[in-house]
């Protein structure tokens, strides 16, 4: 056995990382032995997560080009198994960081969490909620997404992820499905059809947001985005209980009846205690060809419902043809084409809430006054 050549195949295999937990495989406990005799065919042995796991390919792959980069053309045998259901519960213990019946996503966290509330359905929320996150992950920031829109599920469609995408199961965690480098649960991955959630009630609904945040795992975000239901009803009130530390960001259209039932939906937030970070307006008045504009939603509204709760007014998203078809196509209006007005208007609002001083509501300072 050679140990330094052994050690070269380690430093390598620490560079590979599982595309869904964003981890060195070497940390998971996927690298087995190493095997590296004086003479011979050296042999690694690796295990995935889970039979059938959907990764597979591109870790063996990433797995063969690391150990070829060590030992140049000396001959091997990469032997790929599985984890044992031990194995697999110690992995997924040491992921929960040991907290077994609790969500990270306390105040000492480091992850902020944003919740992308309106007052009424079908104003562009999850389109804002998406944009940002993506905008958000293009700067280099680790991004998650919680869809507990449970009348309007869309963020996986508007993140171009295959219908049927779900999350894999890991023993009790669920790994979240990525696209645009935003990892993306919904409640609309769980439902055997779209109907069956129209019935949920309350209690069934503040338990699924309490096991998404619980059982997925998100891995060390800096940002967590919630696109909720509109309005006021139960999932707000959830959210509330759940994560009374998170900011809100109320989406709105300029039209003053629409502003007006935003206001009410960002007044709740308030009023549990969470704190407000900005206003968007969307559908906003567009700029034609010929330089006039044209308000085919209105104006004022975004102005209207800022003033009232007394926070910035972060961005006016113009109406534009070719955001609603970016969103259709899966392919985020802010990446795929960063000059239309809209993807403009979206990436400031991003910038203005990654530079966003996070509040110190809640959270332990570690100081000591003894
Ligand atoms: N600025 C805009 N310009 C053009 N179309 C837009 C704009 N914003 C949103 N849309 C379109 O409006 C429709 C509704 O948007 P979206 O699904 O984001 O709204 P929502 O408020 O999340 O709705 P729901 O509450 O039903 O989930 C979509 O077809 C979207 O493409």
């Amino acid at each position: 056995m050679t140990q330094p050549l052994a050690d070269r195949i380690h430093r390598e295999l620490a560079t590979v990382l599982d595309p869904e937990l964003r981890r060195p495989l070497t940390e998971l406990d996927m690298i087995g032995d190493i095997d590296v005799p004086e003479s011979g065919p050296i042999t690694v042995s690796m295990r995935l997560t889970i039979v059938g796991c959907p990764a597979a390919s591109q870790i063996e792959t990433e797995v063969r080009a690391a150990i070829e980069r060590a030992i140049g053309d000396r001959a091997y045998t990469l032997q790929v198994g599985v984890m044992t259901a031990a194995q697999r519960t110690a992995l997924t213990e040491r992921l929960r960081g040991g907290r077994r019946d609790a969500h990270p996503f306390t105040p000492d966290s480091l992850t902020r969490v944003i919740a992308v509330t309106s007052g009424k359905g079908g104003v562009g929320k999850s389109t804002v909620t998406v944009n940002l996150a993506v905008a958000l992950a293009s700067q280099g920031l680790r991004v998650g997404i919680v869809d507990a829109d449970v009348y309007g599920f869309s963020v996986p469609g508007l993140l171009g992820m295959p219908p049927g995408a779900q999350p894999t199961q890991v023993g009790e965690l669920m790994l979240p499905p990525v696209a645009h480098d935003v990892k993306a649960v919904s409640i609309g991955m769980f439902l055997r059809d779209a109907e069956e959630v129209v019935a949920w009630r309350g209690p069934m609904l503040h338990r699924t947001l309490e096991q998404f945040l619980r059982d997925v795992f998100f891995g060390d975000l800096d940002i967590l985005l919630l696109d909720l239901p509109p309005g006021t009803g139960d999932i707000a009130i959830s959210l509330a209980q759940l994560l009374p530390h998170s900011e809100v960001l109320v989406v709105t259209t300029p039209q003053p009846a629409a502003a007006d039932v935003a206001w009410r939906s960002g007044a709740l937030a308030a009023k549990t205690g969470q704190r407000l970070i900005g206003v968007v307006e969307t559908l906003s008045p567009t700029r034609l060809p010929d330089g006039t504009e044209f308000a085919l939603f209105g104006a004022g509204g975004g102005a209207q419902v800022a003033n009232r709760l007394g926070v910035p007014l972060l961005a006016q998203v113009p109406v534009s043809e070719t955001l609603r078809a970016a969103g259709d196509a899966g392919t985020p209006i802010v990446t795929s084409h960063p000059d239309d007005p809209a993807a403009v208007s979206l990436t400031e609002a991003a910038r203005a809430i990654m530079h966003k001083p996070r509040g110190l509501s809640g959270r332990s300072l570690g100081i000591s006054t003894r």
